[in-house]
């Protein structure tokens, strides 16, 4: 089981080993939930569930108002596997210093990167989008939560080169709560080492895994989450002006969303993947300016600039 978990779940081969070593870390119910049958006559067997978690958003594959030092990226960065360079480090203080916020009639949004306190609600959101675009019963959520937690920890450790976004909605009732996610890689070192099909070119920025919780959809988040996204990588100062994103053919709520925010697509799946099972995808792309200086990527609307008090 442990050797067959780790050939399908991580997007970089060379980890097959350490994987393996990690799935000794599951605990008793996650044996039990990886070889649970579900009540339909056809139990989908947990190889079956890893597979399509893979090939769903990018596997190639949310808050609390209160915490964490803000000093966290530089004063403890993420292991890389090396020493930063200063290149690096300039880019870990760009993403520590990185806020986008945009005031609704309804409420407000804030969106930063995510640290490290804040995964396992991030993972908690993340998995349960996953199991209603996979339309699996809601047990699996712990399931999902464990591989995606893995993933999260292995994206985490490539910061600078990617980095997870969330946003954070107070609405009429002054609540804020975590209200959606997406990931953001910025150049080669940040690409997944088996990305999904159409294949996007490494070294371009790549947007994925975006979602926002089910009942604060249809008010603008997602599409603040976008902006969000292209703003970051603007700052980031890629070489390639070019973002790129994959969009499942049957997801018509993102297709539109994308298609109107300037994105087109490039490359649609061929139906033979259907053979593989795996959904068709298109490869979407969109022409972001290249700024020389990262301030002037400061192009959000004046009302998204109504920045107050940022919740960290
Ligand atoms: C690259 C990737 O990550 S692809 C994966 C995308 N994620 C998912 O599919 C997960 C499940 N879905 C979701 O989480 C959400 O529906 C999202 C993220 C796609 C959109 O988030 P929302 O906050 O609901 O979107 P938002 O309200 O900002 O709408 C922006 C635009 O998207 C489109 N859109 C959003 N929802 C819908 C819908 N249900 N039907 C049709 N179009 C829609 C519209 O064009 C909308 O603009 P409009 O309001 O002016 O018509």
């Amino acid at each position: 089981m442990a050797a067959t978990i780790s050939f399908s779940l991580f997007s970089d081969p060379q980890k097959h080993q350490s994987l393996c070593f990690n799935t000794h870390l599951l605990k008793p119910h996650h044996h039990k939930l990886l070889s649970f049958t579900p009540t339909s006559s056809k139990p989908a067997h947990p190889l079956l569930l890893l597979h399509k978690f893979h090939h769903y958003y990018n596997f190639t594959p949310p808050f609390s108002s209160s915490h964490s030092s803000s000093e966290s990226y530089l004063n403890d960065p993420p292991r890389t596997g090396g020493f930063l360079t200063t290149q690096e480090l300039e880019k870990l203080q760009i993403l520590q210093n990185f806020r986008y916020a945009h005031e609704f009639e309804h409420g407000s949004l804030w969106v930063r990167v995510m640290e490290e306190e804040e995964m396992d609600v991030t993972v908690g959101l993340l998995s349960e989008s996953f199991a209603e675009s996979m339309s699996l019963p809601f047990r699996y959520v712990n399931l999902l939560g464990f591989l995606v937690k893995q993933y999260m920890i292995e994206r985490r450790a490539l910061l600078p080169n990617t980095a997870t976004l969330i946003g954070f909605y107070r609405g009429e009732d002054g609540e804020e709560e975590l209200a959606g996610t997406v990931e953001v890689s910025f150049n080669k070192k940040g690409s997944n080492a088996s990305p999904p099909s159409p294949t996007p070119p490494k070294d371009s920025p790549y947007i994925c895994n975006m979602t926002v919780k089910k009942q604060l959809r249809r008010r603008g988040i997602g599409w603040h989450l976008l902006q969000a996204s292209e703003k970051l990588i603007s700052q980031m100062r890629n070489t390639s002006g070019e973002v790129y994103l994959h969009c499942r053919m049957i997801d018509t709520a993102p297709f539109n969303m994308y298609t109107k925010a300037g994105y087109s697509i490039i490359k649609t799946d061929s139906i033979l993947i259907l053979l593989t099972l795996q959904r068709r995808k298109h490869l979407m792309c969109k022409k972001l300016p290249v700024y020389d200086n990262p301030s002037e990527s400061d192009i959000s609307s004046s009302e998204d600039n109504h920045v107050h008090e940022f919740p960290r």
